[in-house]
């Protein structure tokens, strides 16, 4: 007989380096349908030691890797002894973590998330389900995304999940199939051009705003190879570094006429991305708190109900879902879908830690 509610800690640390996103979530499931409840929530932000060092770890020979990883599973387990202690959190099920990816080479078979080293369920005296792409690599497949199963499996009332961070990506039913993809970069090219008007990022979209649409630089972002492609497929940092910022950047435009452009090209992107044009959306992620962003994906998406959640949907959704794939992998149950990441079939990922 399986347990019909679960008491858990999500911990993710994703590539933006923003820093250590932990929540606390209670789920339950009757008759097979999950809900759950996102209670206590936070963002641990590194310190500048930690973000020098995570940002150089790709290049780090064998054996500072492996004590980076040690160092790291120490700063994760204070980190969430720290949660737990605040929050005064008693009778978990798990802690669910994800760690940090450092190097991820799905092609050669290999990926690796730091901060999953077994010592960390004695350091925090908790059960720990974690390394969850490992074995999604070993199966053939991407290891990510990983997302899309806990899209389908808690927020099924929606067509669409679109997450709006450093890029865009989208899933939704197809077929029977969950289909996952990136659309296009949102704030690493927008947060560019901000920073070099002496901003972080481009509060609610207002410069965005004052600028004027550039025509010619919008069909030459829109004619870019990459948006022909079928999927699966992902984008990376490449992608704006050497293809999309070089082709804005031969335009001598004010700036705010770049942002404003890529803005109704990120709008219409998401246009093209979405099999029908109608339905329910779900909305996360920074990009969301960019009014601006959002009213031009409504007008070019009249029919589509586009649903901006809470505050902490909007930025723990990932926390939340890792801590799903943990309570899957407890439950022995598929918690990777291979129809997103191409592994051979389906399967129940991570490894847990006692
Ligand atoms: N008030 C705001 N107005 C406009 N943009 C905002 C606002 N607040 C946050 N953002 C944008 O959201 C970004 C952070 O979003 P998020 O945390 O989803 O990104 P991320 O961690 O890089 O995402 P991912 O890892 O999913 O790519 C900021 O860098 C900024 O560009
Ligand atoms: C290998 C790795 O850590 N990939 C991350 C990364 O950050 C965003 C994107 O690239 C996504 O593929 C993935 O994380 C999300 C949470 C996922 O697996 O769904």
């Amino acid at each position: 007989m399986q347990k019909e509610t679960y008491n858990v800690i999500g911990v993710m640390s994703g590539t933006s380096l923003d820093g250590i996103d932990l929540a606390h979530i209670h789920f339950s499931i009757v008759d097979t349908k999950w809900s759950f409840k996102i209670l206590e929530t936070e963002t641990v932000s590194y310190n500048n030691d930690w973000l020098g060092k995570l940002k150089i770890a790709v290049d780090f020979p064998e054996a500072e890797l492996l004590q980076l990883n040690d160092d790291y599973t120490v700063l994760l387990a204070n980190v969430i002894k720290t949660f737990i202690e605040k929050h005064n959190l008693q009778h978990l099920d798990a802690v669910c973590s994800h760690g940090h990816t450092i190097l991820h080479q799905p092609q050669n078979g290999f990926t690796l998330q730091i901060g999953n080293l077994p010592k960390i369920a004695k350091l925090i005296n908790q059960t720990v389900v974690c390394d969850f792409r490992v074995q999604d690599v070993q199966l053939g497949g991407q290891g990510a995304p990983l997302v899309p199963i806990g899209d389908r499996i808690l927020f099924s009332d929606y067509d669409y999940c679109l997450n709006l961070g450093g890029f865009s990506n989208v899933s939704f039913e197809q077929n029977g199939n969950r289909i996952a993809f990136d659309i296009s970069p949102v704030n690493t090219v927008l947060n560019f051009y901000a920073n070099q008007l002496g901003l972080d990022y481009d509060d609610k979209g207002q410069l965005a705003c004052s600028g004027k649409g550039n025509t010619d630089l919008m069909n030459e972002l829109n004619a870019l190879d990459y948006y022909k492609k079928p999927f699966p497929k992902s984008l990376g940092f490449e992608f704006v570094k050497t293809i999309v910022l070089p082709l804005i950047e031969r335009y001598t435009i004010p700036i705010e006429d770049k942002m404003r452009t890529f803005i109704e090209h990120i709008a219409f992107q998401t246009v093209v991305a979405l099999p029908k044009k109608q339905g329910k959306l779900l909305a996360t992620g920074g990009g969301t708190y960019n009014d601006f962003l959002m009213e031009r994906m409504q007008y070019h998406l009249p029919q589509l109900e586009i649903i901006i959640p809470d505050k902490k949907t909007i930025e723990f959704k990932e926390a939340l879902i890792f801590a799903l794939l943990g309570v899957l992998k407890l439950r022995n149950e598929i918690n990777v879908l291979s129809s997103v990441t191409g592994a051979k079939s389906d399967h129940s990922s991570g490894v847990i830690l006692k």
